[in-house]
């Protein structure tokens, strides 16, 4: 049964849910799902713009099929070749072999390594060039790392529609909902939209604000992402989210404690200091369990929130390992510009803050407090005066914080 919606007269979305697979890049946890979306502009040419993950191939074929009707494929606009969008390629080149590709030199090496036979097919276009298919003109823009070297958007000059390739994308089904005026975007995606943006492309801030710079000079109408519902309205809601998380700039003013902890001090001494910001008038406080919270959510929020916690026991004088793991995607994601407290617990040799702080300090423009914590097994009196200490320092702290 196919499955398509009418976005303009003359383009078609024909993504696909995917709802069987957990984990998104076999790392990140998708309870939602996924949409791998791809679009049909009916013109005096019929252009596909990107194809569908494997696993979704059956349906996308049938979705492509039943709009084309009785007409021929004439262009396949490969804007981002990464397998979720690109691993029905071959299977529509089968289907339709008449089919020329358009795409950047890069991807079509790409497609090579991927053992996709494009042959003679392929049409290599660069930043800025246009080509048109009847009624509308296509101009093609460069996104190197947004999220692949490869990458390009594809902007419809006649209509104003964006195809942004994996920028502006979510994690989420879209269960029949297509537009962001269908869906509450900022009760029911903004946290996926989030996890989406800073576990995938996160770490490509700089290219992501290139890309906005372009964007910013086009007359966007419509922006067609590969994840997640297409933008119709408020394109300065999720432009200034983009420029946000792009320039590592928070959204909340408050406070993030993750914790490690194998038998329960360091937990407290989190939840108390959670307690005491609360007390002190400071509501946006969250607290986490570092080793049953998907990191993926962890980084999500380390760039939602202003000032960042880290409580960790010491572990074969080392840091606690899911925290360690935590702390590496922060820096290899490039998390940076924020306020960092840091607790730390050991009963013989405890090293877990120093440890901590050296990372931190690898990492650009993280302000770390004075105000620390040291924990000898358990919180008791000698160092129990610590927890109202920090809590103060942070609460201070986020009051001086501008976003
Ligand atoms: C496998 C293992 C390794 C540990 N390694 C260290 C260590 O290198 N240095 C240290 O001071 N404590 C070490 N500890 C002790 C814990 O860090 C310490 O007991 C801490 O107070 C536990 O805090 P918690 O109650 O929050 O789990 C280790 C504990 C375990 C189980």
């Amino acid at each position: 049964m196919h499955s398509v919606r009418k976005i303009t007269d003359d383009l078609y979305f024909l993504g696909v849910d995917e709802r069987r697979l957990h984990l998104f890049e076999n790392i990140h946890p998708i309870a939602r799902g996924v949409s791998y979306n791809s679009y049909l502009l009916m013109d005096e040419k019929t252009v596909l713009f990107d194809t569908a993950d494997w696993a979704v191939c059956r349906q996308y074929l049938e979705n492509i099929e039943y709009v084309l009707g009785d007409r021929s494929l004439d262009y396949l606009v490969v804007n981002h070749m990464e397998p979720d969008h690109a691993a029905s390629l071959q299977q529509v080149l089968i289907a339709h072999p008449e089919v020329q590709v358009i795409s950047t030199e890069k991807a079509f090496g790409y497609m090579n390594q991927f053992g996709y036979d494009i042959g003679e097919r392929g049409i290599t276009v660069t930043e800025g060039d246009t080509m048109s298919f009847g009624k509308h003109t296509i101009a093609f823009v460069l996104a190197p790392m947004v999220h692949w070297p490869e990458a390009m958007v594809s902007f419809d000059l006649t209509d104003g529609t964006l195809f942004a390739a994996d920028a502006f994308g979510s994690f989420g089904a879209l269960n029949g909902a297509l537009f962001n005026d269908e869906v509450n975007f900022d009760r029911d995606w903004i946290d996926d939209a989030r996890r989406y943006y800073t576990n995938i492309v996160g770490k490509y801030g700089p290219h992501v604000q290139l890309l906005l710079g372009k964007a910013s000079g086009l007359p966007i109408k419509l922006i067609c992402p590969l994840h997640g519902p297409v933008w119709r309205s408020e394109f300065g809601y999720i432009l200034d989210k983009y420029n946000r998380w792009s320039s590592y700039t928070p959204e909340t003013k408050g406070v993030l404690i993750v914790y490690g902890s194998m038998y329960g001090n360091t937990e407290a001494a989190a939840v108390e200091l959670a307690s005491q910001l609360i007390q002190g008038g400071l509501l946006n406080v969250k607290v986490f369990d570092v080793s049953s919270t998907h990191v993926s959510e962890l980084i999500a929020y380390a760039f939602q929130y202003s000032h960042i916690v880290l409580a960790s026991v010491t572990y074969n004088l080392g840091i606690y390992p899911p925290m360690h793991n935590f702390l590496m995607d922060m820096k290899a994601l490039n998390l940076q510009k924020r306020t960092v407290a840091i607790m730390e617990n050991g009963s013989w040799a405890c090293v877990s803050g120093k440890l901590m702080q050296k990372e931190l300090d690898e990492m650009k423009e993280m302000t770390i407090l004075n105000e620390q914590m040291t924990i000898l097994s358990s919180v008791n009196e000698a160092n129990a005066g610590a927890i109202p200490a920090m809590a103060e320092a942070l609460i201070d702290s986020v009051a001086a914080t501008e976003i």
